[in-house]
């Protein structure tokens, strides 16, 4: 499991470290410097000629440290300040005089023209890193086009310069890199796009900040790695039988839209639970029955009357442990009903899909409630709380956070789960999952895990992870064009422990 910390956070780690652990901000310093020029020594030739760009802060101090000691292991280096000498950090006062003592090449952008960046063939970019606090304008967007139009391999100190450390916005302009060696914890800027493009392969480098600064900060984000999965995901047992696994009720599927019906049961018998019932519509019996006969079914079609529905709904909801309602359901009467009832259920966790998530955004009643599970893609967002998909794109965290004390799975290439203080950003999956149904299969995957007992941050974070394993699993040997919902489904035995 990876801990997340965001620009204020990573700032507080440095701050406790130093002030308060006592650990000499140069120390750290050489052991971040350290990290980078040991990736660059893999990454670069020594025929290779090393520009490194850099800022009068902390960041720009790193890439000054780093530059030293590649040239002490026969790099040819070149050290471009860029901004206010008279603003540098202490610490660039004292890493520069190092290198000016040892008659290294410092250059200032008042004597080095745009057109000497053709000698260069690595990159190494300090400009900017968790200090940066506002647009990037004039002098320093200029250096930055100039550097990304070089198309020379570039290294970013912590993080791309330009990029926000917080939610991965582009301020400006921001320096696109092959690699971006951070510090201490992955920054959720570098994880979220278009940080996360434009930090290109992320390495998370120890430079010794004790555990305790780390705790102390008490970071609430976390990601997680394959091998949390076998800690995490519920065990089975010998003496059990399927009542031990819990029962899910999946409502979905209107007239033409069947499978999605069939893709969110699917998925909450893969991830273990004992029973699936399905309400439908009553097209989809014969497919159902057909596909997954493991499945319980009650159908119902447009005659249907509301006090059958309601008198049905009351029944199964009883039975259920878990309720999954939305995917492909429709926004018919019917189906409003069906939802309508539903959310009247404040005790057991109820998953929000797809169409629930729309008929949702037509009531005037709060949605957000402590046993809801939404999983909204940003367009559902977008109608859910009347904001702009452009403007949640800004900060998914942000927006994530309005959903509470409900849990939300906010998705997106990288999604987003928060639960009261708890929060987690997905890092597994590929654009193979953007293809109708993926989203009814993490649906179905959420009320499974739920149906074992599992607490819904944890159930709709680990269902998120999985479904993104799923999709690297398949390109590994497939093309990343053919997957499936089906086969999400068919690749989850292959991963579960
Ligand atoms: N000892 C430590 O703390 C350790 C820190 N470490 C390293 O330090 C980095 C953080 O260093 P930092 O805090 O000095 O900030 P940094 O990213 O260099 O930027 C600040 C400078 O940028 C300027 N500036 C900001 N925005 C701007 C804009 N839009 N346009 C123009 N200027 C702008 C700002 O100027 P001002 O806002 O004051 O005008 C200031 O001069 C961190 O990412 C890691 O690499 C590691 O070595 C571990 C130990
Ligand atoms: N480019 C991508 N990278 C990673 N995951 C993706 C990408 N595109 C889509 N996904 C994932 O696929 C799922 C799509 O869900 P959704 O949009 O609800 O699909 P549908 O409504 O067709 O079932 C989400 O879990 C989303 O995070
Ligand atoms: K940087």
């Amino acid at each position: 499991m990876q801990y997340i910390a965001n620009a204020k956070e990573a700032k507080k780690i440095d701050g406790i470290s130093i002030e308060q652990i006592g650990i000499p901000s140069l120390v750290l310093m050489e052991r971040a410097a350290l990290a980078v020029a040991k990736r660059v020594e893999e990454l670069a030739k020594k025929e290779d000629s090393v520009l490194i760009i850099c800022g009068v802060g902390n960041n720009g101090a790193d890439g000054v440290a780093a530059g030293r000691m590649l040239s002490e292991h026969g790099y040819r280096v070149t050290f471009l300040l860029l901004g206010n000498m008279q603003k540098a950090s202490e610490e660039m006062r004292v890493q520069l005089a190092i290198v000016k003592n040892l008659a290294l090449s410092v250059r200032t952008t008042d004597d080095f023209l745009k057109e000497e960046l053709e000698q260069y063939t690595f990159v190494i970019d300090a400009i900017f890193g968790i200090g940066l606090s506002r647009e990037i304008t004039g002098k320093y967007a200029q250096w930055i086009q100039a550097v990304n139009a070089m198309q020379k391999p570039v290294v970013s100190v912590d993080v791309p310069s330009g990029i926000d450390a917080t939610n991965g916005q582009v301020l400006g302009i921001a320096i696109r890199a092959k690699e971006t060696i951070t510090f201490g914890t992955l920054k959720s800027g570098l994880l979220f796009f278009p940080g996360a493009k434009y930090a290109g392969v992320v390495q998370l480098a120890d430079i010794g900040f004790p555990k305790s600064a780390l705790k102390e900060v008490c970071l609430q984000t976390i990601s997680y790695d394959r091998e949390d999965v076998k800690k995490l995901f519920p065990q089975r047992i010998p003496y059990s039988n399927k009542g031990s696994y819990g029962k899910v009720l999946v409502i979905a599927g209107s007239k033409n839209m069947g499978g999605a019906a069939y893709f969110a049961a699917r998925a909450a018998y893969e991830m273990g639970c004992g029973l699936v019932k399905v309400i439908t519509h009553q097209n989809n019996r014969d497919m159902l029955l057909e596909k997954l006969p493991e499945a319980l079914l009650e159908c119902y079609h447009e005659e249907t009357k509301e006090e059958e529905i309601s008198d049905m709904l009351t029944d199964v909801v009883q039975w259920a442990d878990v309720i999954a309602c939305g995917p492909g359901l429709g926004t018919s009467p019917t189906a409003r009903s069906l939802f309508e009832t539903v959310i009247k259920e404040e005790n057991k966790p109820v998953v929000l899909d797809a169409d629930a998530i729309n008929l949702a955004s037509t009531l005037s009643d709060n949605i957000f409630q402590k046993n809801k599970i939404l999983t909204p893609h940003l367009k559902e967002m977008s109608r859910l709380i009347e904001t702009p998909v452009a403007t949640i794109q800004t900060d998914l965290m942000h927006y994530a956070d309005m959903a509470k004390p409900a849990t939300i799975v906010l998705k997106d290439a990288r999604t987003v789960v928060v639960s009261d203080e708890k929060r987690y950003i997905n890092r597994s999956g590929n654009h193979a999952l953007a293809k109708g149904g993926s989203g009814d299969v993490l649906c179905g995957m959420i009320a499974g895990l739920l149906a074992r007992k599992t607490e819904p941050f944890l159930a709709a974070s680990l269902a998120t992870y999985l479904h993104g394993l799923t999709a690297e699993e398949y390109v590994k040997n497939r093309s990343s064009s053919s997957m499936f919902a089906s086969d999400i489904l068919d690749m989850l035995s292959t991963i579960l422990p």
